[in-house]
């Protein structure tokens, strides 16, 4: 029988889906977890009745550890160009929706995580000091590639971004709402009453003309990705199976393990 790695709940009164991702134990984005992702929101994007959706994680203190390193680590060149694949393909389904899309960040967000959450149109983090966000790529080793950057870039800013993405910042709520990484805090107990009243206010505007300001925004990130997707599947290949950076993610991998013991 297939796992499933995200619940999703349609609430056909108010045309909002709450997308649940529950991955024990961290959500991390394996292939499988990316791909269903990806049918999921194209099925919602297909429903006429769906105008926004909610991103949030049934998995306690964690919306997601971002990429599963254990994808990248130790497989083939095919291997890992199928996971990157599916990579942009979460990417551009969430990033380029036409529905409104809120994360509801209940937990800690690094990396591939972050990602998520900035390719929503708004979030909403709990605000626990222990919980953390951000593009920490350059503390594995890796690189963001340039569609991190800019999702990052179109949230944040360029300063920001630069400074942020060359030293891997991870932010606790208060910094990344300081920074513009998250747009509010709420309690852990109000997180989803806060998303709901949020998407009312957003559902208020005419969707085509929501749409099309979106698409404004977003599209020429999305086109340049588009335009270039197998170079960056190959770069992404090449990279990553390089003798060096497959060292830094075992070192990684290594430290995270030791962390725990
Ligand atoms: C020249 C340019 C070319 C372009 C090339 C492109 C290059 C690639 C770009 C890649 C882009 C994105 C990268 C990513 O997203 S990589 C993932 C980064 N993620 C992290 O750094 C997060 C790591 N995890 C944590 O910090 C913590 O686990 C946590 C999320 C804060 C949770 O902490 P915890 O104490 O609650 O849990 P912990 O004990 O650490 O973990 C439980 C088990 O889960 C395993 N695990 C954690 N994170 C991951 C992960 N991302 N992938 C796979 N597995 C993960 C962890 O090892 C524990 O396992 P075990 O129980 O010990 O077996």
């Amino acid at each position: 029988q297939r796992r499933m790695f995200t619940n999703v709940e349609m609430d056909n009164s108010t045309g909002v889906a709450v997308i649940k991702m529950n991955s024990p134990p961290v959500n991390s984005l394996s292939l499988e977890f990316l791909t269903e992702f990806a049918i999921n929101m194209e099925k919602l994007e297909m429903d006429r009745g769906c105008r926004g959706v909610i991103l949030t994680s049934s998995v306690p203190r964690i919306f997601s550890a971002g990429l599963d390193i254990t994808e990248m680590y130790g497989k083939t060149p095919e291997h890992c160009g199928a996971f990157w694949r599916a990579v942009q393909e979460m990417w551009l389904k969430l990033y380029g929706s036409s529905m409104i899309t809120i994360a509801a960040i209940n937990g800690s967000s690094p990396a591939g995580g972050c990602l998520m959450a900035i390719s929503c149109d708004y979030r909403i983090m709990t605000d626990y000091p222990k919980y953390s966000i951000g593009l920490n790529e350059t503390k594995l080793g890796i690189v963001a590639p340039f569609w991190f950057k800019d999702t990052m870039i179109n949230c944040i800013g360029n300063r920001a971004t630069e400074h942020s993405l060359q030293l891997g910042l991870q932010y606790n709520p208060p910094e990344a709402l300081k920074v513009g990484l998250v747009d509010q805090l709420e309690t852990e107990d109000k997180l989803m009453t806060t998303a709901s009243s949020v998407m009312s206010q957003w559902l208020a505007i005419p969707d085509h003309a929501r749409q099309i300001t979106k698409s404004m925004m977003r599209k020429p990130i999305i086109d340049q990705l588009l335009r270039q997707r197998e170079a960056d599947v190959q770069n992404f290949v090449k990279f990553i199976t390089k003798d060096s950076i497959q060292k830094s993610l075992q070192m990684y991998m290594e430290m995270l393990k030791q962390k725990k013991g």
